[in-house]
């Protein structure tokens, strides 16, 4: 690569993208990789402060930002994700499908400690939606060692780096817990917040049962709903300190397997994560009917995208797993749970 000056490079080409910002109105290219230099080009070129540019010159072992940005794209590529153009030496992922982002945070930091190569990503665990940003790759000089991107696709060989995966079709039956609801003294609000959060997600055949907070009435609900064949059964409410607290007990005694009952996340904390097999019963305390996010809207797509959940990832939480309880909430968009 040689270096000219502006007013002596009519007739050359342009090797890279040249960007123009004006804040808040314009940051983009306004000459792309490629564009031959008119004499007219100078004073744009001046305005937007470049005296010297780079010319082309092809050397062994080198290679241009285009390029380096198209083979890190290629071997990180997962599935149902989708990428852009290259605009100044930036490629976008996005996503292809509605469903669980999901990157090997561990494989992201080995490839970002390779000097000068980026990706920089959402986070991982993040339900996303069809045409959301994900991830973008670029390299940091114009042009870069090959020796640098093949150290990327050996350590990408046969890995993939991101993925969307699709949620599961589920049926789900609801077990709502409490002598007020069940006797009549107050309208249940549990059940249509549930359905909510499950809609966000996917469609789905949803039943509802109503019981009194005692034991073997919520342990039947639990077993005819998994007897009917139901994927999920979420039992709402009885889930903190009182006598009539009943929930955790009757989940436990249906002879399903505990995951963790307790979440270091606020609000959700009484959260109990247990399994029928591979089937997920989980109790829901009653800040989940009241609170705008809580540990449920954590859990929830992970169940739906097929994962699961572990110790680990329930112990996992509590590092941004307080709720700030903003005035607007933009949850996935924020650090609860990251
Ligand atoms: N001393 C302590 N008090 C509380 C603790 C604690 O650890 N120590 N935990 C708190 C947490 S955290 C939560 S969350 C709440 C609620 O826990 P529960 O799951 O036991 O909720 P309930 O007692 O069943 O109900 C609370 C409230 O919500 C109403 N409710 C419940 N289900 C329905 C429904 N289907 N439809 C309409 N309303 C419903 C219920 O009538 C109560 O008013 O406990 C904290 N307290
Ligand atoms: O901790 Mo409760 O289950 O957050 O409101």
């Amino acid at each position: 690569m040689k270096v000219i000056r502006v007013e002596d490079a009519v007739g050359q080409v342009l090797c890279h993208d040249m960007t123009q910002i004006i804040p808040g109105k314009v940051k983009d290219a306004v000459f792309r990789k490629g564009h031959v230099i008119e004499e007219e080009d100078i004073p744009v070129l001046l305005s937007i402060g470049k005296e010297n540019i780079y010319v082309w010159e092809d050397v062994e072992g080198r290679l241009h930002e285009n390029d380096a940005a198209t083979r890190i794209k290629e071997a990180s590529m997962g599935k149902n994700v989708a990428f852009s153009e290259i605009k100044e030496g930036k490629i976008s992922f996005t996503a292809e499908i509605d469903g669980l982002y999901k990157i090997d945070k561990d494989l992201l930091k080995e490839i970002n400690s390779v000097d000068q190569v980026i990706i920089a990503s959402i986070h991982t665990n993040t339900p996303v939606r069809k045409g959301e940003k994900l991830a973008a790759t670029r390299i940091i000089p114009l042009v870069i060692d090959e020796d640098k991107i093949e150290k990327v696709e050996k350590i990408l060989q046969g890995r993939d780096l991101f993925e969307v995966v699709p949620y599961r079709n589920v049926s789900v039956g609801i077990v709502t817990t409490g002598s007020e609801i069940y006797k009549g003294r107050i309208k249940d609000a549990f059940g249509p917040v549930i359905k909510k959060k499950f809609a966000e997600y996917v469609a789905g055949e949803i039943d509802q049962v109503i019981v009194d907070d005692r034991l073997e009435m919520i342990e039947d609900a639990i077993k005819t709903f998994l007897g009917n064949g139901k994927d999920i059964v979420v039992c709402t409410g009885g889930m903190s300190v009182d006598p009539d607290d009943m929930t955790s007990t009757a989940i436990k005694n249906t002879g399903a397997e505990i995951v963790r009952y307790g979440a270091p996340s606020l609000p959700g904390a009484m959260f109990l994560m247990a399994y029928n097999g591979d089937r997920e019963i989980m109790g829901l305390p009653g800040c989940v009917m009241y609170s705008k996010r809580t540990t449920f809207d954590l859990i929830l797509p992970r169940v739906l995208a097929g994962d699961r959940i572990t110790v680990d990832d329930m112990v996992s939480v509590g590092h941004g797993g307080l709720c700030l309880d903003c005035d607007v909430c933009r949850f996935p968009y924020c650090n609860f749970g990251k």
